[in-house]
């Protein structure tokens, strides 16, 4: 186990690069969704500089908890990430997708596609190349939730298409190619074609992560797409809803079936926020990601609040990620971005073992 070969947990002597307050804080510290502490050796120090080094994708934000520590009055947190490139269901494709990331549901509307958009900013946000390829290809939606849906398509001299870059990240999409209702009436195995297609030719630069977006539901289509796709962990969005639940676990099982990695649940809208007295509500009930996690043996890597803020962001095609870096309800999503790029690491370690 991974675990095992970083050493001992102790914290580490005064006399080493921390002080025995510091040693503990960072042994105590732990990444959204982990459960251990990440191995000692991952912390670097350097005058008054204290650096985080990861094999994946995580904001340094997610260290200000640290930093507000008085054991580390005067010191600064931040995070290097040096992106590894994990194993995918398609070991002969090239390298160039990176570490790809399927996000599906098994209902439509519960904000799978507001979910892969945001997680392919938090994750570009790192500094990390990231693609995001719309496979929703009967309603695609990115070009509304990433604007610039009138921009022309540039293709390469190789005849190739050129991804748009869209607040940092590269997205190709059938709707900067088609007509959006002309791609709603295209059946199966048309759709299937256009999406292959889209994903081989894109002239994709060398990507550490790439998020697919694919439809709704856990029916045929969406299983020839998993299939032929290189994926290297699927994660399942759902809301508390019985009825969206219901369906989340019909694509766990589809998933589970066809022997794609689940890298686990997020569960979108689980609380509204009132941005005016910070009352929470859990409209759509509570627990219910909970119960499906622990049912299925599978991480909940995220709650996202329901707020307002987040769909007029998204409507208006400036996510609160590139809009407004320092909104509040960027934070969830920062987390989110961490614990399923963190996930997919661990998960990839634990087959190594
Ligand atoms: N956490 C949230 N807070 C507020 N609004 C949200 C949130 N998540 C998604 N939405 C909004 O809900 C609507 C549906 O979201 P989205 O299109 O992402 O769902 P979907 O599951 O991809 O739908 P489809 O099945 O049609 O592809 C959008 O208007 C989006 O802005």
């Amino acid at each position: 186990m991974f675990w095992k070969k970083s050493g001992s947990r102790k914290p580490a002597p005064a006399d080493g690069p921390f002080t025995e307050q510091q040693a503990a804080a960072l042994q105590a510290f732990r990444l959204p969704s982990w459960q251990q502490p990440v191995p000692q050796e991952w912390w670097q120090k350097d005058d008054d500089t204290i650096t985080l080094n990861l094999p994946f994708a995580a904001h340094s934000s997610l260290l200000s908890e640290l930093g507000s520590l008085a054991c580390f009055a005067g010191m600064r947190f931040k995070i290097n990430c040096r992106i590894e490139k994990l194993s995918n269901s398609q070991p002969e494709l090239p390298l160039i997708y990176g570490n790809v990331i399927v996000v599906s549901s098994g209902k439509g509307g519960v904000g799978k596609s507001s979910v892969a958009v945001q997680l392919a900013l938090a994750l570009a946000e790192t500094g990390a190349t990231t693609g995001l390829l719309d496979a929703d290809v009967y309603g695609p939606s990115l070009p509304t939730m990433l604007g610039g849906g009138d921009e022309k398509q540039d293709m390469s001299p190789q005849n190739k298409l050129i991804p748009h870059l869209r607040h940092g990240v590269h997205v190709s999409s059938m709707g900067y190619l088609a007509d959006a209702k002309e791609a709603a009436i295209w059946r199966g195995p048309m759709a299937s074609a256009a999406l292959q297609q889209l994903f081989r030719d894109s002239q994709w630069p060398r990507l550490d992560y790439l998020v697919i977006d694919m439809p709704p539901g856990t029916g045929d289509i969406q299983l020839t797409l998993a299939q032929k796709m290189p994926v290297t962990g699927a994660v399942v969005v759902t809301t508390p809803q019985n009825v969206a639940l219901a369906d989340a676990e019909k694509g766990i099982a589809m998933f589970r079936k066809v022997g794609i990695p689940l890298t686990g649940l997020v569960e979108n809208m689980s609380f509204y926020h009132c941005p005016n007295c910070g009352f929470e509500e859990a409209i759509f009930g509570r627990a219910g990601g909970e119960r499906v996690a622990h049912d299925y043996d599978v991480p909940l890597l995220a709650q996202l609040p329901l707020a307002s803020a987040v769909r007029e962001a998204l409507d208006a095609g400036a996510p609160l990620l590139a809009s407004d870096p320092d909104h509040e309800l960027n934070q969830p999503l920062r987390a989110m971005a961490a614990a399923i790029a963190g996930q997919l690491y661990l998960q990839e370690k634990a087959k190594c073992a």
